[in-house]
């Protein structure tokens, strides 16, 4: 088996099941998963300077500056050091991959294909806590109560840049962003695709593949 100090990267284009998937490999493998997109609303609500520059692009659905983005992860992985973790959202671009390698190279490289149209349903079926980021979808993980969090009783909104007519283009900006931070893990044979509409279908895959690597806290789950 190889090292016990795994540290793993989620790959995907928005809506492919990048933090549904993390959400379950953090509980079935004890690993902290690492949002950028939680980072940065923390920073957002901290108020510094970095959380000020961020704001403008977050709040348009724009992705945030590399430079802006990097600072915020990269301090929280120093934080971190010889700890395993798992990136959900980082890197998007081949500055911010070159970053990540410049305090520790991924030791295994997730990437989740799912086609366009089922992307497109997805998030037009998706509602978010906007504090927390909590994520739920109308058919797949609805709330407990219709348009209501269900841990605050908060409600849900639904992003602007998850209504269909936004979609198509930051699919596009996606895959052009991410297809050298793809071709720069390939080259380095950590990179492992998965193809699927359903993350119950894929996720078996994916645990089987982080059990060559290192051993479940918790049997295997189905949902
Ligand atoms: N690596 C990153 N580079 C640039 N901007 C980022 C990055 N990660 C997060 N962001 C910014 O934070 C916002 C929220 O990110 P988060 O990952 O929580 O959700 P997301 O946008 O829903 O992800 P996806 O688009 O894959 O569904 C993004 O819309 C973007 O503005
Ligand atoms: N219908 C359906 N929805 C899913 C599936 N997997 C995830 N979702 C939902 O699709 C949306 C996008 O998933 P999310 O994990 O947020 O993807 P991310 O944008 O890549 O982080 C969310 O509303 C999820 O609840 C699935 O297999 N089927």
């Amino acid at each position: 088996m190889a090292s016990k100090v795994l540290r793993a990267v989620v790959l995907g284009p928005p809506g492919s099941g990048k933090g549904t998937v993390c959400e379950r490999i953090a509980r079935s493998f004890g690993l902290q998963r690492l949002s950028s997109g939680r980072f940065l609303r923390e920073s957002l609500r901290a108020g510094g300077e970095v959380g000020v520059l961020a704001k403008q692009y977050v709040e348009r659905g724009l992705l945030v500056p590399d430079h802006v983005i990097t600072r915020i992860v990269t301090a929280e992985l120093e934080k971190r050091q010889g700890e395993p973790w798992l990136l959900d959202g980082f890197p998007r671009t081949l500055g911010q991959a070159e970053a990540l390698d410049r305090i520790c190279e991924p030791d295994l490289v997730i990437s989740l294909h799912v086609p366009f149209e089922t992307l497109k349903d997805r998030l037009s079926a998706r509602w978010v806590h906007p504090a927390s980021g909590r994520v739920y979808n109308r058919d797949f993980n609805p709330p407990h109560v219709h348009g209501v969090d269900d841990l605050t009783g908060e409600p849900l909104v639904q992003r602007e840049d998850d209504k269909p007519e936004a979609v198509a283009a930051r699919l596009r900006k996606y895959k052009e962003a991410a297809k050298p931070v793809m071709e720069l893990y390939r080259s380095r044979g950590v990179l492992h695709s998965f193809s699927g509409t359903e993350t119950n279908k894929i996720w078996p895959y994916v645990y089987a593949l982080l059990c060559s690597k290192i051993p479940p806290v918790h049997a295997e789950e189905e949902d």
